[in-house]
């Protein structure tokens, strides 16, 4: 079942066209991503969804509530949250919770229970300032759900975040996706692959691929195989795109890229060249095509 329906959403800004025609849905229960390059418009779209900025013309549909109930359904964290660093994270729950008109009691309750959730409840009462990035983005994250959103929309959830802050947070939002629809915006395409359910791609304001990941990459996916070799002639290596497996051929930085016909027949093949040539094999992968490959196409087209 949908949960939120958007249709031909524009944003200009001028003569710009920041978001330029945007219709699609995000089903109840669901992860989806929001990836594309930088200035393909994903701040843009998730503001106007999260009813930060009024756009330019088409309409977005929360099925089953009233206009004046959205925001109360949705529960944001900008690409650059802003705290009152000044406060403690007990007190910032606490205060996020009164804004969405939760009474007092109720609100210490809720603000508790998410500190623990979110492994703050030893840092609850030291203030925000000492805090890491990790542990504000989990204070934000808190603060997104605080009043119990139907929709969490993220931007850009992880990208400030050193590997061990973004370890967290992908852990809290695998488990927040078993309770809440979620959309968030990402640059890293691994973590995409590693929690999204959907996936949405979009380039200069418009959207290139949309749907199921599992089924994109079913429908996308090509067997592929990369070598890395140590001493091959170049010229050598260029005259592989002619072999009849060969789909298509990249070959840079001593990475062979080949997407082939048939992956078996291939390695078969390609071992047999590479040992008649004497060249060193310093590395052979064979798999299918990533979501990585897929964006690649979806925005150089
Ligand atoms: N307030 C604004 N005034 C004018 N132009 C804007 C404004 N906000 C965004 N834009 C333009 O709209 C386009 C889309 O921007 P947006 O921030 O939505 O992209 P994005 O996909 O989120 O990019 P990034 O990955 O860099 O965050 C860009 O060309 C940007 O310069």
């Amino acid at each position: 079942m949908n949960l939120l329906e958007v249709g031909g959403l524009t944003k200009r800004f001028g003569a710009n066209a920041a978001v330029d025609g945007l219709s699609f849905a995000i089903s109840q229960g669901r992860c989806m991503a929001l990836l594309g390059p930088n200035g393909a418009g994903k701040t843009t779209t998730l503001k106007m969804l999260s009813g930060l900025l009024e756009p330019s013309s088409g309409t977005i549909r929360f099925i089953g509530e009233a206009r004046a109930d959205i925001r109360e359904s949705i529960g944001y964290l900008p690409q650059y949250p802003s705290f009152f660093n000044w406060m403690s994270g007990k007190e910032f729950l606490e205060f996020t919770a009164k804004l969405a008109r939760i009474p007092a009691k109720e609100a210490a309750s809720r603000a508790k229970e998410l500190l623990e959730r979110v492994g703050l409840k030893d840092a609850a009462k030291r203030k925000i300032s000492g805090y890491s990035g990790g542990m504000k983005q989990r204070l934000g994250l808190a603060q997104a759900v605080i009043h119990r959103p139907k929709l969490l929309i993220l931007d850009e959830p992880v990208s400030a975040l050193d590997p061990q802050g973004r370890r967290e947070v992908m852990e809290l939002l695998k488990e927040m996706k078993r309770e809440t629809t979620i959309l968030f915006s990402t640059h890293i395409l691994h973590d995409a692959e590693e929690i999204s359910d959907d996936v949405m791609i979009m380039d200069r304001g418009h959207i290139v691929v949309e749907g199921d990941l599992q089924q994109l990459m079913r429908d996308h996916g090509k067997p592929q195989i990369r070598i890395k070799v140590g001493n091959a002639d170049p010229a050598w290596v260029q005259g592989l795109r002619d072999r009849p497996f060969v789909r298509e051929f990249e070959f840079a930085l001593g990475l062979i890229t080949l997407q082939v016909t048939n992956l078996h027949e291939a390695r078969e093949s390609l071992f047999r060249e590479f040992v008649d040539q004497g060249l060193e094999i310093e590395g052979f992968e064979m798999g299918q095509t990533t979501l990585e490959d897929l964006f690649m196409k979806a925005v150089q087209a």
